[in-house]
């Protein structure tokens, strides 16, 4: 009995032990075309495929035999095919796939991460040190190389793509005429959300750099005309006027308490009588006993992102709304460990 313990625990060791090398299988699996190519041409042998991705056959078989191991892949007889979560997943251009999640974790936040350790004792972002500038945090720096920001801000898309689909669907912005998207990145969020409201009015409040790449979406798309950009700092530059909804996207999870009491403040005041501050992002359980999802997220706040945040709590989110001066606050509960949080500045 005992050994059979054991056994089972030793096999979750090998998960918390080998967790850069599954993940370097997976990356591998993706930067090579494997997925892809087996997407197009299932049932292929270890020769046909190491011939067709430009690999000889050694190497192909430590990466087949990684992503067989890992379930991403299946085997029959001598030929491989994608398994569900490859196929679903991690094949560039199926919809709802990750690659891009994958690229930022890979270019960005897995060398920063090595310094999780450090973070902890300094309680700071020790991570940044991983790319070159003087400023605090990863965003700022990240206007120092067009090529990382795009994988930031693809990842954030895709990120947010899903997720975005339940805000628009769940939130009631029935009586929103100008929505403001402090932080709101590449404009994924309120061009769902101006394609389902058709009186929606919106403006993505967020960094000069980020608003170049917003604006552009906005001009490529249908919605040109409702559709706008307010570039700025949002600590230490006026909240955009006439807004009568400002959302925290995906964004106050970045900060800290004090700050985001502050962000809720400075919303309270730019807010007319009835204005509504609205939080979405994944929630961390009252408990504090997970969801994984919020104890994954929250070292990388701390080590690379600003040192500064993490996945709050939902009772957190109420409190600092409610001391800000909003009514009526209250909680939805969504798929994929997210949730809105609202309050109401009464009239
Ligand atoms: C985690 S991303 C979230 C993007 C978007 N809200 C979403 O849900 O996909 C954080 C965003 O905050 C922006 N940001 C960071 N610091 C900021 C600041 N001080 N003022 C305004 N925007 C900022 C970043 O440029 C980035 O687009």
């Amino acid at each position: 009995m005992e050994g059979l313990l054991l056994r089972r625990h030793a096999q979750h060791m090998y998960l918390l032990m080998g967790g850069h090398i599954y993940f370097q299988t997976v990356c591998a699996g993706v930067q090579t075309g494997l997925f892809r190519l087996l997407d197009r041409e299932p049932g292929l042998t270890l020769a046909e495929i190491a011939e067709r991705l430009g690999l000889e056959e050694k190497p192909t078989r430590i990466l087949l035999l990684g992503c067989t191991s890992l379930g991403l892949l299946r085997k029959r007889r001598h030929r491989y095919r994608n398994g569900y979560l490859a196929s679903r997943l991690l094949v560039d251009g199926v919809p709802g796939n990750v690659v891009p999640i994958l690229r930022w974790q890979q270019e960005i936040n897995y060398r920063a991460l090595a310094h999780f350790p450090d973070a902890l004792a300094a309680n700071t972002n020790v991570g940044l040190e991983e790319f070159p500038g003087s400023e605090p945090t990863l965003y700022e720096r990240l206007a120092h190389d067009a090529r990382l920001e795009t994988i930031f801000q693809e990842a954030m898309e895709s990120i947010s793509v899903q997720a975005n689909q339940l805000l628009a669907r769940f939130g009631d912005f029935s009586s929103v005429r100008h929505l403001v998207d402090v932080g709101g990145g590449n404009g994924t969020n309120i061009l769902e959300l101006a394609r389902q409201h058709p009186y929606l009015q919106g403006t993505v409040f967020d960094l000069p750099s980020v608003c170049t790449i917003a604006q552009r979406n906005f001009q490529q798309g249908p919605h040109a005309d409702r559709l706008g950009t307010h570039a700025g700092n949002c600590f230490t530059d006026p909240f955009p006027e006439g807004a009568d909804a400002f959302l925290f996207c995906h964004f106050l999870t970045i900060w800290s308490e004090a700050e985001n009491r502050r962000l809720l403040e400075k919303a309270f005041q730019a807010l007319p009588s009835g204005g509504q501050v609205m939080i979405f992002n994944m929630m961390q359980a009252d408990d504090g006993r997970g969801p994984l999802s919020a104890a994954l997220g929250s070292p990388y706040f701390l080590t690379l992102a600003t040192g500064r945040g993490m996945l709050y709590t939902w009772s957190e989110y109420e409190h600092w709304v409610r001391d800000a001066g909003f009514q009526s606050v209250s909680r939805l509960r969504l798929p994929r460990d997210h949730g809105l949080i609202v309050g109401r500045k009464s009239g």
